[in-house]
């Protein structure tokens, strides 16, 4: 028998302006599993990911985080459960007028806490997890890209979170600072013993990390399994996908923000 979801999404509907992103998305994740979350470009994997915490309202259906719906959750109780959930937003988000230990402690002090020691002693094994040690006095622009993405995710896990999110963790970095973020994640997956949720479109790094795959097509859940069945399914348009082959269809997609005014 499955042991209960940590998280239970369920017929997730969403609209933005007349575009329907979410139509029914339904998705069940683990504690302790890392779920890659795949899908077409403009997909709406990152508009998911901001249901997670709360940061979208869906039209309709529920998120069950640890028993609770937390679509019916006003901002102040949001606050805890965010406080669970560390996220790695695409770009990093780091504050760039800040050094990299001001950015990692930068959640402690939003939190109120005030002790040095406690700040000093928290930031270092942070860092220490994502190997920054000796980094902390440099400014993000003095970044490479791997080592922004690993700040940012120091950061998202000062506090140790229940869960992370990861916006496409490996785009824009070179195969082999990848594969350090890709076995970053493992790690902290099983040292920190967190759930992890990842959208990605790099293949290597789902076959890297994925203990289960889900993928987005249509707003709706269309395949969720183990890498075994992902690449054992002989499904068009999951093997499309697998294999990065675009169809007509695909061709002729409207651009995300045509000129209208031309
Ligand atoms: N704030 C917004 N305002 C208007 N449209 C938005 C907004 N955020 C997302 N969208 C639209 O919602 C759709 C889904 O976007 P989303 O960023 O979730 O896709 P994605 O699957 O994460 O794509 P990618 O893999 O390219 O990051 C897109 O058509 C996008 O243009």
């Amino acid at each position: 028998m499955n042991p209960e979801p940590l998280i239970s999404v369920r017929d997730l509907h969403q609209k933005i302006g007349r575009q329907e992103i979410l139509r029914g998305f339904s998705l069940d994740i683990f504690k302790g599993e890392t779920l890659v979350l795949l899908g077409k470009s403009g997909g709406g994997k990152s508009v998911f990911l901001r249901h997670l915490i709360g940061l979208m309202k869906p039209i309709s259906g529920q998120i069950v985080f640890e028993g609770d719906d937390i679509t019916k959750y006003n901002e102040r109780e949001l606050e805890p459960v965010r406080r669970k959930i560390g996220m790695l937003f695409q770009d990093g988000a780091l504050f760039d007028s800040m050094t990299v230990y001001e950015n990692v402690a930068f959640p402690l002090r939003e939190r109120g806490e005030r002790n040095e020691k406690v700040i000093r002693d928290k930031v270092h094994d942070a860092l220490g997890m994502v190997n920054l040690h000796g980094h902390d006095q440099k400014m993000p622009v003095n970044l490479s890209g791997g080592m922004r993405k690993r700040v940012a995710l120091a950061r998202a896990i000062i506090s140790p979170p229940h869960v992370i999110l990861y916006d496409e963790p490996t785009a824009g970095l070179d195969p082999i600072v990848s594969d350090s973020i890709n076995r970053l994640i493992r790690r902290l997956q099983k040292q920190l013993a967190v759930t992890s949720i990842v959208v990605t479109h790099d293949m290597i790094s789902c076959d890297h990390i994925a203990d289960r795959v889900a993928l987005l097509n249509e707003g709706k859940r269309y395949f969720h399994g183990t890498l075994q069945e992902l690449h054992g399914t002989q499904d068009p348009v999951i093997r499309n996908f697998v294999d990065g082959k675009s169809t007509d269809d695909d061709d002729f997609a409207p651009l995300d923000s045509p000129n209208e005014d031309n």
